[in-house]
């Protein structure tokens, strides 16, 4: 499905109040949007408009085009649960499977039709795409039960990326214990997915080509990253890496005294 979809466009509809937005936004493959708001202000509902390829026909009045057009009604059913894929705070597996077996069944649900070259491929490709994200490397004859919790991250992040047929996934914050979250976004971007992610996290906002400010249900606006906040991006990172830093130390049992860093 990925191949068939070039673009999704949300048109504006009206704020809890009635209030119209003044929306017209095209996102395609390879786009990076970060969703911020407010407890309320209209996060959930908006994905939701996404997944359901609404037609002025939710409580936001919004319309959503496939390529550029309404979808033909049989399109929009079939369509409506596969459009997003949702990466959520909390992966963990309970499978009595190692991890190849796991991406061998995900693959062989989407198509049947894999030579057995074409599985170990597939599986190299997902785990060197997971090893990305994560300090500790996972091998493929591990089981999925003793992945730690950034492992079992970074390997839904990479199974998502290579196998979905998804092409939108919505992520839900990336905890930033365990995976390089800088990583992770570029797989799937690298991967031609259309990320939205609701996030509070300034490092996060930032990552994002750009940013849908809800307030009160409305898209309030659509902000694109310039010179200044990608300044400020590095700032941040630096000051996140000298945190990291310390809590590394801190796993570790050490004492937290010096060098220590300033942040004026
Ligand atoms: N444009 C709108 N018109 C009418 N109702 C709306 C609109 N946007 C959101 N709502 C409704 O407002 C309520 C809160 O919205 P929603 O759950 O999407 O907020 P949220 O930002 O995801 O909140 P949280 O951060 O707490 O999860 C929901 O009942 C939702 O259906």
């Amino acid at each position: 499905m990925t191949d068939s979809i070039q673009s999704i466009t949300i048109l504006g509809g009206r704020s809890k109040s009635g209030q119209p937005e003044d929306v017209n936004l095209r996102l395609v493959p390879g786009d990076l949007v970060a969703v911020v708001g407010p407890t309320g202000s209209g996060k959930s509902r908006l994905l939701a408009d996404i997944e359901y390829i609404a037609q002025r026909d939710t409580p936001s009045g919004r319309c959503i085009l496939i390529n550029d057009q309404p979808p033909a009604s049989e399109l929009r059913f079939a369509w409506g649960r596969k459009l997003i894929a949702q990466l959520s705070q909390n992966m963990n597996f309970v499978m009595d499977a190692t991890v190849a077996e796991f991406i061998s069944m995900h693959a062989e649900c989407r198509d049947n039709s894999f030579e057995e070259a074409g599985l170990e491929k597939l599986i190299g490709s997902v785990v060197s795409q997971a090893n990305r994200l994560t300090g500790e490397p996972i091998h493929p004859d591990t089981p999925l039960t003793a992945l730690s919790g950034g492992q079992s991250r970074a390997l839904m992040i990479a199974d998502t990326a290579v196998l979905s047929d998804s092409p939108i996934v919505l992520i839900d914050e990336i905890e930033n214990a365990g995976i390089d979250r800088r990583q992770a976004l570029d797989v799937l971007v690298q991967n031609q997915k259309i990320v939205l992610m609701a996030t509070h996290d300034p490092i996060l906002a930032l990552l994002a080509h750009s940013r849908i400010v809800l307030k009160s249900g409305g898209i309030a606006d659509v902000l694109r990253s310039d010179e200044g906040e990608s300044e400020l991006l590095e700032e941040l990172q630096k000051a996140d890496a000298a945190i990291m830093a310390v809590r590394e130390k801190l796993r570790r049992g050490e004492r937290l005294e010096g060098p220590g860093f300033k942040i004026s």
